[in-house]
């Protein structure tokens, strides 16, 4: 197919040199689409449906069988072989089953090792002496060591992330998922699915993946390319709403206060702080007449474009022609027939200009935030009922910025003037965003990411127990509401795939001191996994961190050594002194490069088949509370496919001993 696509001439169906540049964007782009994917098997299912699709089975239709893969192939002919994971003919190979066999009469799994066909699994789903069993390829398939980045689970999508995945892109999806069940795959092979149902428009609108870190966006951001899907956009909420450099950092109380839903109001009345009433009549002289629109006219010109649901700058827009349109009434009246060209003249005589000036001055976003935080008087005069003295006090600057050069904005503040940008001039939408790790996101945040699909839909992922900034989520409710998605459904997820039984277990002793109404997750792994909880005199713990590595490394597949962030520099040269290569997160890992050294506040949402962690107290400690650093540990607990290996100086926090 890819050969058929390189083969096109187009220069005999391009008109001119613009057509011919699209149509040969197209086909690089169908080419990229369609490159070989080395390792990765053509097909992975089977279906044999007991009557072909769409047949009429009155008149006895015959079944017809399917093949299963990450692409649509077709032969020379133009008859399909291999059908898209995503084809409505592929959907019961997901959700097919004895109970609803969907007319399929034989669901086949084939397993690959290194790219060769080494197994099949059958389900006869209409056999009812036929049991059910677990899927030794899913658990195999979860066990494969890992090398690389994130790699798709389109063969092994279970029922309750597939009804995910393939939810109707109108609506909102919020899941709620334990460590491990699968949410960022759901999001990711979500977009993929989005993609081929609403291609054409998703394409127009454009679509979103926002995570955490640079170093998880690396971690994930082979899955779509190899699902086919390029165009996908992957951002942290800095990179969307990096407006300006951010160079400083605030106190957690500072960032607390900017992020809370209140600085939208504060913000909204800064935005409109300048709106003036008019005092005099605005005269405009055309030719040798004087047309007069009294000051009365003009007031209620601007209070009805106040008291308007329309941005800042539309508004400004509006004013100088409402303004001219009163003229033109006047000119009207006095018998004259002035047409669009008269009126946009008028609106841009200088004393319809002078109004507008003095009373809708031009706000520019950067500039009102700015002076929020470094005049106090402006601040108290918007704050004024929604924060505190105490909270003007802690958000003012302690040096005013002199200017907008010299300002040390946090990231914080960069959100803030997203908001105020957005209160000037609306934010374009998206067709579809998906917001993975949502539970660490501030108000001010959640709506910086709603904004950015207020006229399309948002999957929403996280999980309560492992939010760790100060402005964690509480409940998905309410973030919805701040996401502008209020109406969103809520779903949970608590089949573990990642992480084995007795880790899970041993992590989730945690759980009702972070997230009492939680429920643990369960886990899909039939190997308990191996969890090895040392102590070690705090002299020897350097020298125990370096042999777990290596008696991790004796296995094969990926090694992360998890640490406070404060322990990386005498890990790192206790890994080095050792001889022991190290990579940092998001670098992808080799055969030849398998240790990862993570700190603590990096591993979030990323995985190993073999953990190694450092001192759990001293992680704990490393938080501004005892409640941020256990919901840490349980991140970190929660990294492992095959084994964890704790060691400890000290002794362990009580919630874990
Ligand atoms: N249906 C599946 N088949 C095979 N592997 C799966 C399946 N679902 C999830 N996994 C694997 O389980 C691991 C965890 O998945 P993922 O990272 O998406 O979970 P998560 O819920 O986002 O975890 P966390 O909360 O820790 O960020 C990944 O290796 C993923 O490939």
């Amino acid at each position: 197919m890819r050969q058929d696509v390189e083969a096109l001439d187009i220069s005999d169906v391009t008109g001119n040199w613009v057509n011919a540049k699209v149509l040969a964007a197209g086909i690089e782009a169908r080419i990229t689409a369609l490159a070989d994917l080395a390792d990765l098997p053509l097909f992975f299912g089977r279906l044999d449906y007991r009557h072909a699709p769409g047949a009429d089975l009155a008149e006895g239709a015959s079944g017809e069988n399917f093949y299963i893969g990450r692409r649509h192939v077709h032969d020379a002919d133009g008859d399909p072989m291999v059908i898209d994971w995503r084809a409505p003919v592929s959907q019961p190979f997901y959700r097919a089953s004895r109970t609803d066999p969907m007319d399929v009469a034989l669901r086949r799994r084939f397993g690959y090792t290194a790219g060769e066909l080494t197994a099949y699994e059958d389900e006869h789903l209409t056999d009812p002496a036929e049991a059910a069993t677990a899927s030794r390829l899913l658990q195999d398939e979860i066990e494969r060591p890992r090398v690389g980045p994130m790699r798709d689970i389109v063969a092994t999508i279970q029922p309750e992330q597939h009804e995910i995945v393939v939810a109707d892109v109108s609506g909102t999806v919020c899941v709620q998922g334990a460590p491990g069940t699968g949410k960022t795959a759901v999001g990711l092979h979500r977009v993929a699915y989005l993609l081929y149902a609403h291609r054409e428009r998703l394409a127009r609108t454009g679509t979103l993946v926002v995570g955490p870190n640079a170093s998880f966006l690396r971690y994930i951001e082979q899955v779509l390319p190899a699902l086919g899907e390029m165009q996908v956009k992957q951002a942290t909420v800095d990179d969307l709403v990096a407006h300006v450099t951010v160079r400083g950092t605030d106190s957690a109380d500072a960032a607390r206060i900017k992020g809370d839903a209140r600085m939208a109001e504060v913000l909204r009345r800064a935005v409109r702080s300048g709106i003036a009433t008019p005092k005099e009549a605005a005269v405009v002289v055309r030719g040798s007449r004087r047309w007069r629109v009294p000051a009365y006219e003009l007031q209620e010109i601007v209070q009805e474009l106040a008291a308007r649901d329309i941005r800042y700058g539309a508004a400004r827009e509006a004013l100088p022609q409402r303004i001219a349109h009163a003229v033109l009434v006047q000119m009207e009246r006095a018998g004259e027939a002035p047409d669009d060209r008269v009126q946009d003249a008028v609106a841009r005589n200088p004393a319809v200009k002078a109004v507008v000036k003095e009373c809708w001055p031009p706000v520019d976003p950067a500039r009102t935030v700015l002076r929020l935080l470094s005049d106090r008087q402006f601040l108290a005069s918007c704050a004024d009922g929604l924060l505190t003295a105490e909270e003007q006090e802690t958000i003012l600057w302690a040096r005013p910025a002199r200017g907008l050069g010299s300002a040390r904005w946090s990231a914080a503040d960069a959100v803030l003037i997203d908001e105020a940008q957005d209160l000037v001039r609306r934010t374009p939408s998206l067709g579809h965003v998906v917001l993975d790790e949502a539970q660490d996101l501030s108000p001010m945040q959640y709506r910086a990411v709603g904004r950015r699909c207020s006229t399309g839909s948002a999957t929403v992922l996280g999980d309560i127990a492992q939010g760790t900034t100060p402005w964690a989520t509480a409940s998905w409710a309410e973030a919805l509401a701040h996401l502008g998605k209020p109406e969103a459904r809520v779903e949970e997820l608590t089949r573990g795939f990642r992480v084995p039984l007795e880790i899970i277990g041993y992590a989730s002793r945690l759980l009702p001191a972070i997230a009492p109404g939680l429920a643990p997750a369960t886990s899909v792994r039939e190997s308990a996994g191996a969890l090895s909880v040392r102590e070690v005199p705090p002299a020897a713990l350097d020298d125990a961190v370096v042999t777990a590595c290596r008696e991790a490394l004796t296995h094969e597949g990926s090694v992360g050594l998890i640490a406070a962030d404060p322990r990386l520099p005498a890990l790192s040269a206790a890994l080095t002194a050792a001889g022991l290569p190290f990579l940092a997160p998001g670098e992808e890992t080799s055969a030849t490069a398998r240790l990862t050294l993570v700190p603590a506040s990096l591993a979030k949402g990323l995985e190993y088949d073999y953990v190694v962690l450092d001192d759990p107290a001293t992680l704990v400690a490393a938080e501004p509370d005892p409640r941020t650093g256990l919901r840490r540990l349980y991140v970190a607990l929660t990294r492992a496919v095959s084994g964890l290996t704790v060691l400890h100086a000290q002794p362990l926090p009580e919630e874990l001993a």
